[in-house]
């Protein structure tokens, strides 16, 4: 039998409408959620997707900026541009598109960012909040995973969870959230032994790992939940997930497509960050 396809498009629109309602509410009240995303250089995914999160804040009403800098920006011109925006009290969140030109060291400018308007989770006294189960702003894909999750009736509460990535941005707080929502969960990488029969366990399989269609039907378990966050450009341009989706399908119990899965969530979790940021500036 054919898997249940989750579809992360239609959830991610759903959620929309939820957070254009809330966000209406707020700025009746006199807080309008701003964003600001920094790109640093051309590279062409990085420019889709800041014009997706520009557009996204133009759709909900948020106050929005963006800022192009050429990629032989200097880190010191980048930090000072953050440090204006983390006084800026029109903005709520920050965001620096990844990947940053070589030059300059992610984790400075992740660590400049100040915590209360850090909408992608990604700064460390966030990441530690996550660990230790405070209340925090999540990494956006991680918990777009979750929400899939859950609006589909997959509580992961209960199930043997196994992620394949170790990424700061995806794998380590995705496996911090399923075990959060009481998921048994295991990590696996490149190194780890017997990887397809570590996979083989999982009642929820997570791939991120960046690896083409790596992952085939001998891994999954009959009528697990697959959920495939690879985004991968294939020579022909065609996008792929790290999950071998027609392999897949028949063993699967459900799976998120790729592109159309778990990507839409990224930005609308980002939309749902920043209006949570905005809530929290009111005091
Ligand atoms: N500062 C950040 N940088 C990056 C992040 C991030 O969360 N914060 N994530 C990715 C890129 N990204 C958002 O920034 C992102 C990736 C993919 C999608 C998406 O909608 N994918 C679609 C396919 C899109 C396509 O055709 O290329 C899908 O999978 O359906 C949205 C956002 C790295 N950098
Ligand atoms: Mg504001």
């Amino acid at each position: 039998m054919s898997a249940q396809l989750i579809e992360g498009k239609k959830i991610s629109d759903s959620i929309r409408e939820e957070i254009k309602l809330e966000a209406e509410r707020l700025k009746a009240e006199g807080t309008v959620p701003g964003l600001v995303v920094i790109l640093v250089g051309e590279d062409p995914a990085s420019q889709v997707y800041v014009r997706n999160k520009a557009k996204a804040c133009e759709q909900l009403g948020y106050y929005s900026e963006v800022v192009r800098l050429p990629a032989e920006t200097s880190q010191q011109e980048l930090l000072e541009l953050i440090g204006r925006y983390n006084r800026d009290d029109k903005v709520n969140g920050i965001l620096v598109q990844l990947p940053l030109p070589k030059h300059i060291e992610e984790k400075a400018v992740i660590d400049a960012i100040a915590v209360e308007k850090d909408v992608d989770g990604f700064h460390p006294e966030s990441v530690g909040n996550l660990m230790i189960g405070d209340d925090t702003l999540l990494p956006c894909t991680p918990a777009g995973v979750i929400e899939l999750l859950k609006r589909t009736g997959n509580d992961p509460a209960g199930k043997h969870a196994v992620v394949i990535g170790r990424s700061n941005i995806v794998g380590k707080p995705v496996a911090m959230l399923l075990l959060r929502e009481h998921a048994t969960v295991t990590i696996c990488h490149s190194r780890t032994p017997n990887l397809p029969e570590v996979a083989r366990q999982a009642d929820i399989l997570v791939a991120a790992v960046g690896v083409p269609k790596l992952v085939k039907k001998e891994w999954v378990k009959p009528g697990a939940v697959v959920i495939d966050v690879g985004v991968n450009r294939l020579p022909d341009g065609k996008l792929c997930g790290d999950v071998d989706f027609d392999d897949v399908l028949d063993t699967a119990g459900w799976i998120t497509p790729v592109p159309g899965g778990v990507g839409p969530m990224t930005i609308t979790m980002l939309m749902a960050n920043t209006l949570k940021a905005a809530r929290r500036s009111r005091g």
